[in-house]
């Protein structure tokens, strides 16, 4: 059975269709990548999996359980976590300020029984910080653990919105161009950490423009156009495929 199954969405926007019978699947511990045109549905296809949109049709499953309908905080407690395109960070909070709230707001346990049994919740909050360190550890955040996100270089940023979506223990992560606008070093950097992070047993889904990365380290590829799954496959096939590189003509070199 598919880690996350998406069957026959379609999302639509007055009258404009998004998706359009989008079908894909995923298996535990892959890491796939979602290419195609400006416009395709790339960023619509991840709005769905983790709850912003509700499809008109179809229906998405994660470890066999149906979560089409449910909400992104919902969702994220299931075990999916996002790291958006725009950064969505808190840029008057330091990068440990911001991975802790990502933790409590997302994943708190119930505030009555915080009251209640005080010595567990505080036993929760040791573990969520011990969690959160392993995570700034992990994506080498540590020389700027305390500073204020605002002001980090745009790069590091981009780093920070990673390691907020990993603070939340993900079973599956969605990264919606995490390289966008970042150096070749920071590119770099970044590849490692994703491979790392499927290393470890992650399932990664990756929405990216630059073809030759996702060409390198992808498992399998979704070719997306005009809200339509127009090919998938290994790399080596999906390159060859005539749809793909029709529709990628002119678009990328
Ligand atoms: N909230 C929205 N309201 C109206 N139309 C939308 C909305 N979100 C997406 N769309 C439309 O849906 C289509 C797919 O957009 P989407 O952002 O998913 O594409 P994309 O492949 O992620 O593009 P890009 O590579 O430019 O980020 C586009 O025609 C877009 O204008």
């Amino acid at each position: 059975m598919a880690q996350l199954a998406v069957e026959n969405v379609t999302l639509t926007f007055g009258g404009v269709a998004a998706l359009s019978g989008v079908s894909l699947a995923v298996e535990r511990g892959e890491l796939v990548s979602i290419i195609g045109p400006n416009g395709a549905g790339k960023t619509s296809l991840l709005n769905v999996i983790s709850g912003f949109y509700h499809p008109k049709q179809g229906r998405i499953l994660f470890e066999g359980e149906e979560i089409t309908h449910l909400s992104p905080h919902a969702i994220t407690q299931r075990g999916i976590a996002r790291a958006f395109q725009n950064i969505e960070l808190f840029s008057g909070l330091t990068v440990l300020e911001n991975l802790m709230l990502a933790r409590h707001t997302h994943l708190r346990y119930g505030l009555l029984q915080a009251g209640l049994f005080y010595g567990r919740a505080l036993a929760e909050e040791v573990r969520n910080r011990r969690l959160v360190e392993e995570v700034i550890d992990f994506m080498e955040l540590e020389p700027y653990r305390k500073a204020l996100v605002g002001n980090l270089p745009y790069g590091v940023r981009k780093r920070v919105e990673v390691a907020r979506a990993l603070a939340l223990s993900p079973k599956l992560l969605l990264l919606d161009e995490p390289m966008a606008g970042m150096t070749l070093e920071e590119k770099e950097d970044m590849v490692r950490f994703i491979l790392e992070i499927r290393a470890r047993g992650t399932t990664v889904i990756l929405i990216e423009h630059d073809l030759g990365v996702v060409m390198d380290i992808s498992d399998r590829v979704y070719v997306l156009d005009f809200g339509q799954v127009i090919a998938e496959g290994r790399p080596e096939e999906v390159a060859k495929n005539p749809r793909v590189q029709e529709a990628y003509m002119g678009v990328e070199a």
